[in-house]
């Protein structure tokens, strides 16, 4: 392609992450803001910006809104990411992360989006094909799905790309999820949350979620990672499940650790690392995310040190 983007991502409903900062926050309670802050999000979005930081030329595409995109224009000025995102009328959402520094706790609040229309989709789905004839390899599809659109959407990207021959990185939930995952996209990565809803029960423990990652990949799916929050995360590729977690020196939050790992899992793949040294890597992109407000990543060098804290092991057959 002219830019030459192998990677490209896709955000049907990206977000503006408004953070408040409330000390003590308490629902039903008055609360009052102490600082915030407001950054282009959603998923692919995320896992773009992130990419880049790692050097790699990416593509966006999926709906903004027209109306409030400035910090959208910014970020991928600023990143280089090339902007191929169908414009919407109306505003993309705001989703707001209140960060609570005393009681150590993230509350999300994400909103539905956009109500979204067939030709809006339509266009998305013709920027897929354009980048994909451009040289796009590796298409990261990432997010909710906005109002109005098909949960059977993914579903259909999946299968244009894989006929096409390309690699797919998924990560969604709920029926999105449930009918991508029957056209094999190469990559997923749920939350364990995301997972026993897919699975459709309790995944009481680390023997329960291997066996569900093990089916998944009897379905086509190469690795399959489960991120576990503070209990780290199952990444189970074709030679081996590892176990890999670290405790983070602190945590600013939460916001894009997700993303992080979905980037990180991308940038070792793209370095032929194994599945270990992939978990290793990809966590220690995670811990990166953990350490900032807002959906950003540390200098590339802190990563790299961060990989030292991360403790990995091989999970018995
Ligand atoms: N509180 C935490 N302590 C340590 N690591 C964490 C914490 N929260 C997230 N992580 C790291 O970030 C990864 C992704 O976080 P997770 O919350 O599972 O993702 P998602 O936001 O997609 O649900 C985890 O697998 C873990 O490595
Ligand atoms: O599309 P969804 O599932 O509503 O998620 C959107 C939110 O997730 C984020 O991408 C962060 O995701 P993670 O914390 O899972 O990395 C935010 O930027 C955004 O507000």
């Amino acid at each position: 392609m002219s830019a030459g983007a192998s990677i490209v991502t896709v955000t049907l409903n990206p977000s503006i992450d408004q953070t408040a900062s409330i000390p003590n926050f308490t629902a039903g309670e008055v609360n009052r803001v102490a600082w915030e802050q407001s950054d282009a999000g959603g998923k692919g979005v995320n896992v773009a910006s992130f990419l880049a930081d790692f050097g790699h030329p990416v593509a966006v595409t999926g709906l903004l809104g027209a109306a409030n995109q400035e910090l959208f224009v910014r970020l991928f000025a600023e990143k280089g990411l090339i902007d191929r995102f169908v414009r919407v009328p109306g505003h993309t959402r705001v989703n707001v992360k209140v960060v609570d520094e005393v009681g150590h706790r993230v509350t999300d609040i994400n909103f539905p989006g956009i109500t979204t229309h067939g030709e809006d989709l339509g266009a998305v789905s013709a920027a897929i094909d354009t980048l994909s004839d451009e040289g796009g390899e590796i298409f990261v599809l990432s997010g909710s799905l906005p109002a109005g659109a098909s949960p059977s959407i993914y579903r259909e990207f999946v299968t244009r790309l894989k006929a096409r021959g390309r690699s797919v990185v998924l990560d969604t939930s709920g029926e999105a999820f449930a009918q991508a995952i029957e056209a094999a996209p190469d990559v997923i990565k749920p939350n364990i949350d995301e997972l026993a809803e897919l699975v459709g029960h309790h995944l009481e423990d680390e023997t329960a979620i291997v066996t569900a990652a093990r089916a998944l990949r009897q379905r086509g799916i190469h690795l399959v990672v489960v991120s576990m929050g503070s209990r780290g995360a199952i990444f189970v590729s074709a030679d081996a499940a590892v176990h890999a977690a670290a405790a983070p020196v602190s945590i600013k939050s939460t916001v894009g650790a997700g993303d992080a790992m979905v980037a990180g899992i991308i940038h070792s793949t793209l370095q032929h690392l194994g599945v270990e040294e992939c978990a290793r890597l990809a966590t220690a992109f995670s811990l990166g995310a953990l350490g900032e407000i807002g959906p950003r990543l540390p200098p590339r060098d802190v990563i790299e040190a961060f990989t030292y804290q991360v403790t990995t092991r091989l999970i018995a057959a």
